[in-house]
């Protein structure tokens, strides 16, 4: 992983060079920024020495520097701000690249929030550290230095003593600063954490209200109450610290000091009046500038906690892709599942070993209890895990040497948690091949039975789901048969779970799941038994193995689970 302070230099670097630049023309215009004093002090000078001489050139020369100040500061924030927009836009480029390789799995462990805050917040944070806090500290580090050099060559002692107060000034300011820094942490760590309450919250609304009764859920009341209680004792931290800074390093505490002692001076014989009045007005414009240093430290830590969090997103491990992927021999494979073993990350094993397979144009119905490992097999033969021990091969390759796109040209799965984007009905249906025609995806909706719904909605296969397009779930459920038999892969993984959601739709969604299925391999995970009396083979697991496999008839023969279970949904019916 790429951490703090080196990943802020690494994401930099594709805008280094311009932000170096619009530095510089920031420093300049902040050296520039004396002018407009000195030329006071300067014309004071010669009107108090009873000279006209060289006032009008004096405040000529510094209205043209001043131009020329409009013009550094419109270069700098021009070329600052562009390189600053292409840093956020690459940034923001790079992580969408990096998520699009990431494996499957990655995303199931309820990531939205974390990849919401690190594409949008942080890569905020990043960007105006990266892009404004260069050019500021430029412009704190050398318009002090020239005031600081203007008031040595006027008079050093009192440069001496004006920078002295000023530098007690700015380290009070910077060590009350540094005490605020815990607060800022831990309200930053709590709207973090409300974020993402926050998506939990409105994701699961529905059961929240159902069961929670009029009660906040726990995590975002705890989360809420954090930032309140953080914010609270950071305003009064804020408060105390602002009463002490006013009262011990305010602008008018230094312009107090300087020009009392630039009184006395004056009286010693040490210093001319006017160089007080130059010291007055610069000793203030000393501390000011100096302020953005005291932020910067600031933005530098939130750059740098926003920069490990981008650099942890881009140091996910990409999902391994075989470096000379292979390609099947063209009709269709078959399947092998060769001592097959899964376990979810940091979990148990949850399959343990488990060997079939599934020849082409077969029907495999995968039964068993609640947990038995159903599902998982399933997602791992679509591959979004990857097997932990043994192998699943189509037509002798294994999977993980095929390409996604060779794979899904083979395989399709029609899973519980139907998902449609949030684009047209024929965008949703096309899916598989962006190319294909209406009549291709008309004759997919037709044989999924869902043509006739669809052409009833507002704007027909135009229509946007979620917007005009609200369809209910066996609905739903069809056009992902239809986008299924739009991708005619010889080989089907089908949650009959899912199949069978809606159950007034449930002839409906069977006559698209009998187009769906004839003539191709298919892996069925089956719950009602019926539906898969006719299948080729029935394998029934039983936590994570192969309890029994053969023939529906055969298996009531052997009286074991699979009768069993068979008596407890259909009683003595065969
Ligand atoms: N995303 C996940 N992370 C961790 N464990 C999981 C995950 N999904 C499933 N499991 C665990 O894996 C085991 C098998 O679950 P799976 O969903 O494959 O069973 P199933 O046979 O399909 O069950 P059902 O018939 O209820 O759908 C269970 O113990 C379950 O808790």
């Amino acid at each position: 992983m790429i951490g703090g302070v080196s990943a802020v230099s690494e994401l930099e670097r594709p805008v280094r060079g311009r932000i170096a630049v619009a530095a510089v023309f920031q420093a300049l215009a902040a050296a520039l920024s004396v002018v407009p004093m000195v030329a006071v002090v300067e014309i004071g000078r010669r009107l108090l020495a009873g000279r006209t001489d060289g006032v009008w050139p004096i405040a000529w020369f510094a209205v043209g520097l001043l131009a020329l100040r409009i013009v550094l500061y419109l270069v700098a924030g021009l070329v600052g701000h562009l390189a600053d927009a292409d840093l956020a836009i690459a940034l923001r480029r790079r992580l969408a690249g990096h998520l699009a390789v990431l494996p499957l799995s990655w995303f199931a462990g309820g990531v939205s929030a974390k990849v919401r805050a690190t594409v949008q917040d942080d890569v905020s944070a990043l960007h105006h550290a990266i892009a404004h806090a260069k050019e500021e500290m430029a412009a704190a580090v050398t318009g002090p230095a020239v005031i600081a050099l203007y008031l040595f060559a006027t008079d050093w002692r009192l440069a001496l003593l004006t920078v002295a107060v000023v530098a007690a000034a700015q380290g009070v300011r910077m060590r009350l600063a540094r005490r605020a820094a815990e607060p800022v942490r831990r309200i930053s760590a709590a709207s973090v954490e409300l974020s993402a309450a926050s998506v939990e919250l409105v994701q699961g609304i529905a059961v929240v209200k159902a069961f929670g009764g009029a009660g906040v859920p726990r995590r975002f009341g705890a989360a809420a109450d954090e930032l309140v209680r953080a914010g609270d004792e950071a305003q009064r931290g804020f408060l105390v610290q602002r009463s002490i800074t006013r009262a011990t390093v305010a602008p008018a505490t230094i312009l107090l000091l300087v020009t009392g002692c630039g009184v006395g001076f004056t009286a010693a014989g040490w210093t001319r009046p006017i160089d007080v009045v130059a010291f007055a007005l610069l000793g203030l414009g000393l501390f000011e500038q100096l302020t953005p240093i005291y932020s910067a430290r600031d933005q530098r830590r939130t750059a740098a906690a926003a920069a490990e969090r981008v650099g942890a997103l881009l140091a996910e491990p990409a999902e391994a892709v075989a470096e000379e992927p292979e390609s099947l021999p063209s009709g269709p494979p078959d399947v092998q599942l060769a001592g097959v073993r899964f376990g979810y990350p940091g979990g148990p094993e949850v399959l343990h070993g488990v060997d079939a397979v599934l020849e082409p144009g077969t029907v495999t119905a995968l039964v068993g209890p609640s947990g038995a490992g159903k599902s998982t097999l399933g997602l791992l033969l679509a591959r979004f895990h990857d097997v932990t021990g043994g192998a699943i091969r189509l037509g002798g390759h294994d999977i993980r040497r095929l390409s996604r796109a060779e794979l899904y040209r083979h395989v399709g799965f029609i899973f519980q948690d139907v998902t449609l984007l949030r684009t047209s009905i024929r965008d949703n249906i096309a899916l598989p091949d962006p190319e294909a025609g209406d009549e291709a995806v008309f004759a997919a909706a037709k044989a999924a039975a869902i043509h006739d719904r669809i052409l009833a909605l507002p704007r027909g296969y135009d229509s946007v789901v979620g917007e005009d397009a609200v369809l209910s779930g066996g609905e739903a459920q069809r056009v992902s048969i239809a986008r299924t038999l739009l991708a005619d892969t010889p080989i089907l993984v089908l949650d009959e779970a899912t199949a069978f959601a809606d159950p007034e739709s449930e002839a409906a969604v069977q006559d698209g799941l009998a187009a769906l299925t004839g003539g191709r391999t298919v892996l069925v995970i089956a719950h009602r038994l019926r539906t898969i009396a006719e299948a080729d083979q029935i394998l029934v697991l039983d936590d994570g193995r192969v309890a029994e496999r053969g023939r529906h008839e055969q298996l009531l023969a052997h009286e074991g689970r699979y009768a069993r279970m068979w008596r407890a949904q259909h009683g003595g019916v065969r």
